[in-house]
């Protein structure tokens, strides 16, 4: 099959590389030429383990390539993905403008009927919208329909979860379209979950949203037990092994962070209050995801007297481990906090540099090493859970440290150890 795909972010090019891997012929449309050209070459623009392995392989055997030029590409497909960005409005509302620019830019290509389908997280209706201004647009002699197939992939483990991913949903209005889309997802082998588009739309910000309110729940549950002395991670193991809980997504923290759990739960609390409703518990999730993030630099504002001219190392600045993704990430609100107070701060992130660089510039040093950012410092701060943070040793914070004061905000480390090191360590629940 002839696929085009918009959008060469993580959902896109994972997206295009893997239908590639699969046997389909491919080509990646991205407005961005210095990406396109780095993708030519072999190089991902985006940091997922895996994934220049397949697009190397498949652009030399030909099933994969890029483009800026739309038109080419979305007159030639047989299918085309739309996997651009939905970012958050200022009111939480979802922004389509990127999903219209290529609706249009679809509109004014196509030549012979196609299937079109969104990838992007969209607002419940978004299918049938986008299905209704085509079919305005194109000449009558053809015929365009709209799918909706959702994306449940994380950053970090993109093809992987591509590769084998839970389930493939998949949102028709016809039996044409639903074959093409089997057809294109036979040779994945994996579960099938077919319904109309509004319920495949609803499923994807249903599904971002409860996991998005498992962690919030459990941080709730965690300034709870710091109050009544329990400790979350015992409380998370005990409730784990029912099988109707599990263990996965109960991990008490500084908060979520990243491009979609953040914007999703907004996105959908909007559009319940457009129609007339409320999702409650999807706002609490919101509320305590706010002050979760802020947690542990007010506790330390308590601590000292002044941040000013204080040298305080944070570590960790992506949103998570295994990404050098920074959106949303809750290291930025906490870094900016501690800058507006006066305090020197040295950042130290495997892989987020190059991305921390563009939001902080030089208002932060860009530590090389674990021990150079906190060297001789006076605080620190843990923001995300990489091996290499986990891995150090409370002699390291204690000996190079100018006073150990650790604010962990990813239970790293085992509260009695550190003590018994002689530092002095906060963190989630314990
Ligand atoms: N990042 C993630 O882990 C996941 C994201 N999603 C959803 O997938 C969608 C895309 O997200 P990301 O891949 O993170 O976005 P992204 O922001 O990383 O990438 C979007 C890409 O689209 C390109 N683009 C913009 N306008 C274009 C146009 N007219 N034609 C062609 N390309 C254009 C941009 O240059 C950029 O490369 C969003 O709706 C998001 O909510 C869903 C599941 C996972
Ligand atoms: O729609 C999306 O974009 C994607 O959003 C998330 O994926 P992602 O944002 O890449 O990362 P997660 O692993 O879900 O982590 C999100 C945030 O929650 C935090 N988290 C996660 C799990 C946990 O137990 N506790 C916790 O605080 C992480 O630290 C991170 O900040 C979902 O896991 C994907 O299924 C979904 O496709």
């Amino acid at each position: 099959m002839k696929i085009a795909v918009a959008g060469t972010g993580y959902v896109g090019l994972v997206t295009g590389a893997c239908l590639a891997e699969k046997g389909h012929n491919v080509i990646c449309v991205d407005i961005d030429e210095n990406k396109v050209k780095k993708m030519k070459s072999g190089i991902s623009p985006i940091y997922e383990e895996g994934l220049e392995e397949i697009m190397r392989r498949n652009y030399s055997n030909g099933r994969l390539d890029y483009t800026t030029d739309y038109s080419l590409a979305y007159k030639n497909a047989d299918v085309i993905f739309i996997a651009v960005g939905t970012p958050e409005r200022s009111d939480g509302s979802a922004n389509l403008d990127y999903i219209r620019k290529v609706a249009s830019e679809i509109a004014e290509s196509i030549e012979k009927n196609t299937l079109i389908v969104i990838k992007s997280t969209v607002p419940i209706g978004t299918n049938a919208k986008i299905e209704e201004f085509l079919r305005k647009k194109i000449k009558s002699d053809i015929y365009v329909e709209l799918a909706s197939n959702p994306e449940f992939l994380a950053q970090g483990t993109a093809v992987r979860d591509t590769l084998h991913a839970s389930r493939i949903v998949i949102g028709v209005e016809s039996k044409w379209a639903e074959n093409i889309m089997k057809e294109i997802y036979k040779p994945f082998d994996l579960p099938m979950i077919i319904t109309n588009r509004n319920s495949a739309e609803m499923i994807k910000y249903a599904s971002n949203d409860f996991l998005a309110l498992r962690i919030s729940y459990m941080n709730d549950i965690a300034n709870l037990c710091e109050i009544v002395g329990a400790n979350v991670e015992d409380v998370a193991e005990g409730m784990s092994y029912d099988d109707r809980i599990g263990s996965k997504f109960l991990k008490a923290g500084i908060g979520y962070g990243g491009s979609c759990f953040p914007k999703d739960t907004k996105a959908l609390h909007w559009l319940s209050s457009q129609n007339g409703y409320e999702l409650k518990t999807v706002r609490a999730a919101i509320e305590v995801n706010e002050q979760q993030k802020m947690k542990l630099v007010r506790k330390a504002s308590e601590r000292v007297d002044s941040f000013e001219g204080l040298k305080v190392a944070v570590l960790g600045l992506t949103f998570k481990p295994g990404t050098d993704d920074l959106r949303e990430s809750p290291s930025i609100p906490n870094i900016e906090y501690l800058l507006e107070r006066g305090a020197h701060v040295t950042v130290y992130d495997p892989v987020g540099e190059e991305n921390a660089k563009k939001l902080f510039g030089d208002k932060v040093i860009y530590a090389k090493s674990i021990i150079e950012a906190i060297k001789d410092s006076s605080m620190c701060f843990i923001m995300t859970e990489w091996p290499e943070i986990k891995n150090i040793k409370p002699e390291v914070f204690k000996n190079e440290m100018l006073e150990p004061l650790v604010y962990d905000g990813r239970n790293c480390y085992i509260p009695k150890v550190m003590e018994e090191a002689g530092i002095e360590y906060y963190s989630i629940g314990r």
